[in-house]
């Protein structure tokens, strides 16, 4: 993956950027220093204990990576700004050195929105390849495909692009698919840890792929740096107080998460776009007149799309919201009352789960007019009213994954759009709703067409 790419993503999920030119700032330092935020360089290790605002030696220092770290393992990730905060006050903008890059991290919706649109340099290559890879592939085959499942494939190969790095071997990220997609079937299936059983194998296909992963660490170990790393580099390369590093199973285990957290929640979400822009050809249209038009305004020179231009895709943002509204990936959420407590003056006694259901709220007519009707326009001008629409969840448990997944959607859907027809065997047949997710019944046998 293009380290801009990677550095791209971690600061969608932290909400940082890094500083630019590092020469220009040495050289301005002296003036500007006083004008950084307020913050800290974290822990050095070897080379800057003079000043921890040294750029030039923010190579060796560790940073604020291991509070990262540890306020993500405790389940409550917010605590680490929430430190900053305490520490310096409510600006909502703070220095900091998180994996190895001298940060400010911004934490405001007017900052978080300026930086955002501040970036047009980025280039999202490495997924555009991916997505445009498996559109040729399914189109050269002229025969159907099952559509869900290889759009899962797709989401599969980005998450470990990110997660691993552009240049592992996609022999490797075949295999761990295998792995994984036993895994993911053991978690709703009867806990028989015997021979035979679903769950058996998902317990071995677990070992399997923390093998893969270690495997994979082990030859990065060998081959020494490399300038297309994953965010796994960083993870395993950060080193307490004490100088612990977390081992490479913990790795894999955060892998894991991501990948039953993020996969087919965003592969399902672009294929039920897919298909119900195909099923709505008037919706196709307008999203297809709104790529045309980003294009038309690219310069000449400008290969493949940038975070700007998917920021212009409005309409497709709607269409978006509208699948992730009427296909709720996950119909219920869950809360346990820690308390005896109350809710709209029902009496909630300690222990009992609560349960958010979500897709309740998503149909709700009084909220959203033919809620079964896919109505990407009920979204012109519309701001549900707090709660009515909560596709990634809220509080302290919320998606970390959410502009991640909407930034892949967004490029799948651009190049399908601009470049195919999608002709399913049955359209409109029988959806499952168990175990967890609205999938169609018969996994959508389809075939990708090419528009000449
Ligand atoms: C359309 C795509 C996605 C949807 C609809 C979605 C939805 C959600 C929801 C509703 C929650 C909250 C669960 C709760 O409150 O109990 C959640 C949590 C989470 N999501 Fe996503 N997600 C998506 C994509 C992703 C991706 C791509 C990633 C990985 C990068 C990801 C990583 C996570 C993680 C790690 C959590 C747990 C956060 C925590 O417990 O602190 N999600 N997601």
């Amino acid at each position: 993956m293009d380290s801009d790419l990677l550095w791209l993503i971690l600061a969608i999920l932290v909400g940082a950027f890094c500083a630019g030119n590092l020469n220009r700032l040495r050289q301005q330092r002296k003036k500007k220093l006083n004008s950084l935020p307020p913050g800290d360089m974290g822990w050095p290790l070897i080379g800057c204990w003079g000043n921890r605002l040294d750029f030039s030696s923010h190579k060796f220092n560790i940073g604020n990576i291991w509070s990262f770290l540890r306020a993500f393992k405790s389940q409550n990730p917010e605590s680490f700004i929430d430190n900053f905060k305490q520490r310096y006050g409510p600006a909502g903008i703070y220095r900091t050195n998180l994996f190895w890059k001298p940060s400010i991290i911004v934490c405001t919706p007017e900052l978080y929105r300026k930086v955002l649109t501040d970036d047009d340099q980025f280039q999202l290559g490495r997924i555009e390849e991916i997505v445009i890879d498996a559109f040729e592939e399914w189109s050269e085959m002229k025969r159907r495909i099952l559509f869900f499942p290889e759009v899962n494939k797709i989401s599969f190969k980005v998450m470990m692009t990110i997660f691993l790095g552009s240049w592992t071997d996609n022999t490797v990220i075949a295999s761990m698919e295998k792995y994984y997609t036993y895994v993911f079937a053991g978690l709703f299936c009867t806990p028989i840890n015997v021979p035979g059983f679903a769950y058996n194998r998902a317990v071995k296909a677990r070992e399997m792929l923390v093998k893969g992963i270690q495997g994979v660490l082990r030859e990065r170990k060998q081959n020494g740096p490399n300038s297309r790393r994953g965010l796994v580099d960083f993870i395993r390369e950060a080193e307490d107080e004490n100088g612990e590093k977390l081992d490479d199973e913990r790795v894999a285990i955060i892998l894991l998460m991501f990948l039953i957290t993020g996969r087919e929640s965003s592969g399902r979400t672009a294929a039920w776009a897919t298909v119900y822009l195909h099923d709505h050809p008037q919706v196709l249209q307008m999203a297809k007149e709104e790529q045309e038009e980003i294009i038309k305004r690219r310069p000449s020179s400008q290969k493949g799309l940038t975070l700007n231009e998917i920021k212009q895709m409005k309409y497709l943002s709607k269409v978006i919201n509208e699948t992730l509204r009427i296909r709720t990936n996950i119909f219920t959420l869950f809360r346990e009352a820690r308390k005896d407590s109350y809710l709209d003056g029902y009496f909630i006694p300690k222990g009992w789960k609560v349960l958010v259901w979500q897709s309740a709220v998503h149909m709700d007519p009084e909220i959203y007019s033919n809620p079964k009707q896919f109505l990407p326009s009920r979204w012109d001008d519309f701001i549900p009213k707090g709660g009515a629409f909560l596709p990634f969840g809220a509080g302290t448990r919320s998606c970390i994954g959410a502009d991640l997944a909407k930034l892949e959607i967004s490029i799948f859907l651009h190049y399908f759009i601009l470049n195919y027809r999608l002709e399913q065997l049955n359209p409109g047949g029988p959806v499952n709703y168990l175990p967890s997710s609205p999938d169609p019944a018969d996994n959508c046998p389809a075939k990708v067409i090419k528009i000449p």
